[in-house]
């Protein structure tokens, strides 16, 4: 036992803070080593510069020597290097045009060598919450190609971005200040173009005329890794509660330091993004005032209660979901669920006992494919059945199946509000906390996680999720939705999986590379059914 805290505290993933002090422990580096710490990384630090600050007034701000800077990093990098680094205050451009070739040089040589990709999140901070002027004036142009995401609020976004590259920004009255909605998105494009990286323009602080109960921020996202293309090369708008405080002094710093802690820990942005503004949603709810001024986000750990996590619309011209939309609820259990390309397979398996199961023909789509769905929903109802059709919604609609599954994608093309009239069951495939949430918002009878282990069934954009992403989504939802994990579940990986809670298991390989499918359904039925869930 002792061994093995010992061991989880040693391996846990290092992410740097480069940034100032804040001498009054709301904001800056001591937010950032806290924010770091509680979501489970090691904290390493690289200080820019100390500030006299308090909670009402930034009385000094002194830069260290261009040495003490340098020499912060090439130490740390030696023997300490990062999974992700978040960069706050720099005090001055000489700092800007360092680290960007710091960066350059150092740091891209280090991952070339490691194999591994850091991530960097660059605050652009520029005004304390108490108003004082930081550093309003830096050029972040050396950090273009350099940056992972900056998270810029509306009045730093306004000072950041080149207006006079985008004249219909600067007509609608962008001068020195961006108006309203339209205006911020156009200037989150514009900097994600002019620095060639991902963009959240937060509104928590200042949302010029965008809802007063909501704390809505702009993620411009430019192309990803390990995640669908429908969520890359778009513009969100992420929606999350508002707390009425004014303790949000060090929100900003909290949100990226957050973000390159979950990203640190194999994350993927878009998740990183939704998880860390829960996080600081969190943290302002249980906020304390220690001065006279703004007081500070309380630490509340990783955010699991869903009511913090924003909701998530697109604002470009691409496809969007209908709103307020509900599927017919499943209430009673799914059991082990296959999925299944062949009709005799389907047969046999009901048969044997499936209460829900998949008719999913991916290959060789045959002229005869509407006699084939038609044969499985009248299977599935003379064995009182879950027959749930993948892919083919306007067949399934036309023939009245009990079920549709979905993925993502088809979520934009199929008609949702037909399907939810017709009272049919929906299933929604998820990939990560972002498609989670997605699949939320149109509440569907199911969702399904995946993929949770390797699976050579079908290549995946994302990486498999693992047990320990597993444990976190049924903790998040679990108690809204039947939840279903699917990818690589064979009889080797019941138990573990079974320890998650989630509610259910869907399967391909584990029945169809059977030697006897229908004796396998029964087998992996009995174990799924009779191991513990407690561990
Ligand atoms: C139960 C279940 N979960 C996930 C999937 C995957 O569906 P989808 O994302 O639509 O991918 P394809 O199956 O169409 O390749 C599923 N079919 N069933
Ligand atoms: C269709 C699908 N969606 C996510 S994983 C997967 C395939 C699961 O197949 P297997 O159980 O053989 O790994
Ligand atoms: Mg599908």
């Amino acid at each position: 036992m002792a061994n093995s805290t010992l061991s989880s505290s040693v391996n846990k993933p290092i992410v740097w803070t480069i940034a100032g002090s804040d001498s009054g422990g709301g904001a800056g580096i001591q937010a950032d080593l806290l924010t770091i710490h509680d979501l489970g990384c090691h904290p390493c630090s690289a200080i820019t510069c100390l500030t006299a600050q308090s909670s009402v007034a930034v009385n000094l701000v002194e830069a260290v020597s261009p040495q003490m800077f340098q020499s912060q990093l090439d130490t740390l990098l030696h023997d300490l290097p990062p999974v992700a680094i978040k960069i706050g205050l720099l005090a001055n451009q000489s700092q800007v045009v360092m680290l960007a070739s710091w960066l350059k040089k150092r740091l891209a040589e280090y991952c070339k060598q490691a194999g591994i990709e850091v991530s960097v999140i660059l605050d652009p901070v520029m005004f304390a919450t108490c108003g004082d002027n930081l550093n309003s004036t830096l050029d972040f142009s050396p950090f273009k190609s350099l940056l992972t995401l900056i998270t810029p609020n509306i009045t730093e976004l306004a000072a950041l971005v080149d207006i006079k590259a985008k004249p219909a920004l600067a007509m609608s009255g962008a001068e020195s200040t961006l108006v309203d909605q339209a205006d911020c998105v156009l200037a989150a494009e514009l900097l994600s173009e002019q620095l060639n990286c991902h963009v959240l323009a937060k509104g928590g602080d200042l949302g010029p005329t965008w809802l007063r109960d909501c704390a809505q921020d702009i993620f411009v996202c430019r192309e990803e890794k390990g995640i669908s293309t429908l969520h890359q090369g778009r513009t969100f708008l992420l929606s999350g509660p508002r707390i009425n405080s004014d303790n949000t002094h060090g929100s900003g710093c909290t949100l990226s330091s957050a973000i390159a802690s979950v990203m640190g820990q194999g994350y993927v942005l878009h998740d990183a993004i939704v998880i860390a503004k829960a996080y600081v949603t969190a943290g302002i709810a249980a906020s304390f005032q220690p001065g006279s001024g703004a007081g500070t986000l309380a630490r509340t750990s990783w955010p699991s209660d869903l009511t913090l996590y924003p909701s998530i619309s697109v604002l470009d011209s691409g496809p969007s979901l209908p709103g307020s939309i509900k599927f017919k609820p499943i209430v009673e259990r799914l059991g082990l669920y296959p999925v299944v390309a062949d009709l005799t397979l389907l047969h046999s398996l009901l048969e044997a006992g499936a209460k829900t199961i998949q008719l999913r023909i991916k290959d060789g789509l045959t002229d005869d494919i509407e006699q084939q769905i038609c044969s499985a929903i009248q299977l599935g109802r003379d064995y009182k059945a879950k027959l749930f059709i993948n892919d083919h919604w306007q067949l399934a609609l036309k023939h009245g199946a009990y079920g549709i599954h979905l993925g993502q994608e088809d979520l934009y093309t199929a008609d949702l509000t037909k399907i939810a009239s017709a009272d049919i069951a929906l299933g929604v495939s998820s990939h990560s906390y972002f498609e989670l949430l997605i699949a939320h918002q149109i509440a569907p009878s199911y969702i399904a996680l995946g993929h949770i282990f390797p699976t050579t069934t079908k290549v995946m954009p994302s990486k498999p999720q693992g047990l320990n992403k597993l444990r976190q989504y049924v903790e998040l939802l679990g108690s809204h939705y039947p939840l279903v994990a699917i990818g690589g579940i064979d009889e080797s990986k019941l138990e573990a999986v079974k320890h998650t809670r989630v509610h259910d298991i869907a399967v391909v390989r584990a029945l169809t590379q059977a030697e006897d499918p229908a004796g396998a359904f029964r087998m992996l039925t009995q174990k799924w059914e009779t191991y513990d869930a407690t561990e």
